[in-house]
């Protein structure tokens, strides 16, 4: 997967270069470019912003910069389907989830453009649309001050969906999420630590009793944690456990 990022803080995403997603880069799983929107600008001061019509507080984000950028990202022979899917990260976006995340592994060619102050010029979306596919997504409800975060929350969501990204790819079944459902506890030795013991059930050996065991553990804490989430299955048509 080829992932380009648009941001006035490039040194944002050095973190790319460690842990799974360093080594991903490191094999070919993923090819990075990071891309500073201030190296497209061509006044003295490197300025991305400036005061919005209408008035109002904050600034805004000039359009030119982000065009010449995303020139240089987009190529313009390709039909706006063929091309890379642009994500804009924004409040008014819809929100990010695991689905979306399995959703987006399968793009070939990813650019997230990285909004600071109090937004990116309406026009960027606008004329980005003509040559690609774009879409607004928020990390959730609650305000950040840039993209950068949630950049870097949906690349480590996705990148981690790439087959031979994770080690063992049957971790990447039982979690949260995956199959609608909270996951269940975890527990590891020593069987009884300050007192506490791990459920006896888990001990047993009896496979089919402790998968029972942990699948009834999922719907209580869903029940209890986020009773959304089996509103959103019931639905959706799905018992929480159909994930294609
Ligand atoms: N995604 C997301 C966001 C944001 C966000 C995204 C971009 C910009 C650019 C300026 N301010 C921003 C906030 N706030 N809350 C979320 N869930």
């Amino acid at each position: 997967m080829r992932i380009d990022i648009v941001t006035i803080f490039p040194e944002f995403f050095d973190v790319l270069d460690i842990s799974l997603l360093g080594k991903a880069r490191q094999t070919g799983l993923i090819d990075l470019g990071v891309h500073n929107l201030r190296d497209a600008t061509t006044d003295r001061h490197r300025t991305v912003d400036d005061t919005p019509y209408g008035g109002g507080a904050g600034m805004v984000m000039k359009p030119e910069p982000w065009g010449q950028t995303l020139d240089s990202i987009l190529d313009e022979k390709k039909n706006a389907d063929a091309g890379p899917l642009v994500i804009f990260p924004s409040p008014a976006g819809e929100v990010f989830t695991q689905a979306m995340a399995r959703e987006l592994v399968d793009e070939e060619h990813l650019v997230f453009g990285c909004g600071r102050y109090e937004g990116i010029d309406q026009r960027v979306f606008d004329h980005t649309a003509i040559r690609a596919r774009v879409r607004l997504v928020s990390l959730g409800d609650y305000v950040l001050n840039g993209g950068e975060v949630a950049v870097m929350a949906m690349i480590e969501a996705i990148g981690r969906l790439i087959p031979g990204v994770v080690g063992n790819p049957h971790s990447l079944v039982e979690e949260s999420h995956e199959d609608g459902l909270l996951e269940a506890p975890s527990y590891t030795k020593p069987s009884t630590w300050r007192g506490l013991d791990v459920p006896p059930i888990l001990l047993s050996g009896n496979h089919g009793a402790i998968a029972a065991w942990r699948r009834e553990q999922q719907l209580e804490r869903t029940r209890r944690v986020r009773p959304d989430l089996l509103d959103r299955a019931a639905n959706e048509g799905e018992s929480p456990s159909a994930r294609p």
